[in-house]
């Protein structure tokens, strides 16, 4: 750019236009981008000497425009938009005071030049204070804008904690904010306590953000997230104090090893038709961080990392991922694409009158051919149970929940921390109770979104019928041959969209609760307005996105006809994924 400017095609355009000193910066990077998309057309400076030796004819580049993606407002990137605003709003900045001239960085053909705009927004950043974090974990904060002086950019910074003062690499520029990679933290925030990180591929993996925070510290991290969802998302229910105060999330018992599936994959590389070198098989990286300076190597550079064990995962899918990655050292060349491969933990209640070698099934194996398991004692139901890994989509595996044996096919969906289920099962239980109801009174259950039927079959006794409703037809039979496995008589299973739900249910309103565990985009309005006209007498919604949770209980007592005649008794989360972003949110309504 500079060079640009000092050359002859600058006083060419002196007369025409301000002094670019004189222009408003952005206009500055407007004008520069078009100087150099069309310096061909600006020849007629000298027509003259165009007429005596014309310049060769050179391709008129067309300006490329940023198309902004649709992204649901719900979505990580729908909710930082919402971030973004809370922040200008406590450093009284405007959008347009933090907005980015992404065209000039896209119409930028000089980027390998070191004086490109490119290289003056993609640069280096010392001494920056992280203010704030975001719901995915990432923290926020604010640096000069490298060409206009008088604006600001908001730079996201993954592994950043409010108070830590950091040095960071801005990598890649949307309208309102900049991404960035961690390189230094030279003020520690109050709250980082690096001395607890377990993982070697923490900071650098994308799939946990909180191992440097205590415990308690990420647990008020995710009540302060939930809050914040029901800021954004149900303004008027906040506004009109309609809310209650969010409760403590409640804690998982284990809070590393808890994970019954991870899915490691590997990339193939670009215009490679047979794989000569094995490619790192794990998990993507976040950028490139250098603040762990112990772990630089680890893992190596590509954007999946080679990852051979998993902090968050049970045992027996880290011997499983070791047996993986052994087979895979000989096996990569016979792929001709990439892949993923699933480790699904399965349980087995073990019958002691039998080998336990019979019982396993299908598994991964070690180096000897030997299916891979280990043993555990489940001391509350006094029965032995072993953990193998399946690798298999198609294979039946099988969950134990509080005495209940689940079973579904291993690529289906099932929750994923398995020590946090009979708490969370027993809370939802708990809260679908009718007040003050008598004895003898008959109670129904409506689970919406059943899955294999894990919250139906949990809270089965002490109701007299329960309809689940599951628009996957393979969990649907699952469903039924768990309810039968285990004894219970009283569920019956609809294969359907959630509404169908609405032509089937033949029991009283009053006393029927309804259960809602929906995927992470939520539940639609047709479903919501049918839900209100139906009018149970409790609604318990369990949510594994807490920001279309809150858009949807805003609609449905905002919206719907006798939604205002309910009451949000509470609302809480529970930590389903420790040393990571993510909450798993409880809401709790029951008729006035
Ligand atoms: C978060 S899972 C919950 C499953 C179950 N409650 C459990 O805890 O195992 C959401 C379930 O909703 C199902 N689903 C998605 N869209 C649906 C719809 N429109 N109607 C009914 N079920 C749907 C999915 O197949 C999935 O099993």
């Amino acid at each position: 750019m500079n060079n640009l400017i000092k050359n002859s095609f600058f006083t060419f355009i002196k007369p025409l236009t301000p002094s670019v000193t004189q222009i408003p910066t952005r206009l500055h990077l407007s004008i520069m981008s078009s100087i150099n998309n069309e310096i061909p057309t600006a020849t007629p400076i000298n027509k003259r000497a165009q007429e005596v030796s014309p310049l060769p004819k050179v391709k008129k580049q067309k300006l490329k425009r940023y198309k902004a993606k649709k992204a649901d407002p719900t979505s990580p990137s729908g909710v930082l938009q919402f971030e973004i605003d809370d922040l200008l709003k406590t450093h009284n900045l405007t959008r347009d005071e933090v907005s980015n001239d992404i065209s000039a960085i896209l119409n930028d053909f000089s980027r390998d030049d070191e004086n490109s705009i490119t290289h003056k927004y993609h640069r280096i950043v010392n001494d920056v204070e992280i203010l704030t974090l975001t719901s995915s974990g990432d923290g926020l904060a604010l640096i000069d804008n490298p060409v206009e002086q008088t604006k600001k950019q908001i730079a996201i910074v993954p592994f950043g904690l409010p108070g830590d003062v950091t040095n960071i690499r801005v990598f890649k520029t949307h309208p309102h904010y900049v991404e960035t990679d961690l390189l230094d933290v030279n003020k520690k925030s109050p709250i980082r306590r690096d001395d607890l990180i377990k993982d070697k591929y923490f900071g650098k993996a994308s799939g946990s953000q909180f191992e440097f925070l205590t415990y308690e510290k990420q647990l008020e991290i995710k009540k302060h997230t939930i809050t914040n969802a029901y800021k954004y998302f149900a303004p008027r229910l906040m506004g009109e104090g309609l809310l209650p105060t969010t409760g403590t999330t409640i804690a998982s018992p284990l809070q590393y090893n808890y994970r019954t599936k991870i899915t490691p994959h590997f990339d193939m590389p670009r215009k490679v038709k047979v794989l000569e070198e094995r490619p790192p098989l794990g998990f993507g990286q976040k950028g490139r961080p250098t603040w762990r300076k112990d772990t630089l190597e680890v893992g190596g550079h590509s954007s999946t990392l080679d990852i051979d064990s998993c902090a968050l995962a049970t045992d027996i899918l880290n011997t499983g991922l070791t047996n993986e990655r052994r087979k895979f050292n000989t096996e990569y060349k016979n792929y001709k694409k990439g892949a993923t491969i699933l480790l699904r933990e399965n349980t087995i209640v073990l019958d002691e009158s039998k080998d336990i070698k019979e019982q396993l099934g299908e598994g991964s194996r070690d180096e000897n051919g030997e299916v891979s398991y280990v043993e555990l004692e489940d001391k509350e139901h006094g029965v032995k149970l072993i953990k193998t890994c399946v690798t298999n989509q198609r294979q039946i595996v099988a969950e134990y929940v509080d005495g209940y044996t689940f079973n579904f096919t291993a690529g289906e969906f099932f929750q994923n921390n398995n020590s946090i289920l009979p708490i969370v099962t027993k809370y939802v239980r708990e809260n679908l109770q009718i007040p003050n109801s008598k004895a003898d009174e008959p109670n129904y259950l409506v689970d919406a979104y059943c899955g294999s039927g894990l919250f139906s079959v949990c809270s089965s006794k002490g109701v007299d019928k329960v309809t689940g409703v599951e628009i996957s037809a393979d969990s649907v039979s699952f469903a039924e041959k768990n309810a039968k496995t285990n004894g219970i008589k009283n569920c019956d299973f609809i294969v359907g969209k959630a509404e169908k739900l609405f032509e089937s249910i033949s029991t009283p309103n009053d006393r029927t609760s309804v259960i809602l565990d929906p995927p992470r985009k939520g539940c639609d309005e047709v479903f919501m307005k049918q839900l209100a006209d139906y009018y149970p007498a409790r609604i318990v919604y369990i949510s594994c996105n807490v920001h279309s949770q809150a858009r949807d209980i805003e609609y449905f007592i905002k919206e719907t006809e006798k939604g205002s005649h309910y009451k949000i008794e509470s609302l809480r989360g529970f930590d389903f994924f420790p040393q990571t972003h993510h909450v798993e949110s409880v809401c709790v309504l029951s008729r006035v």
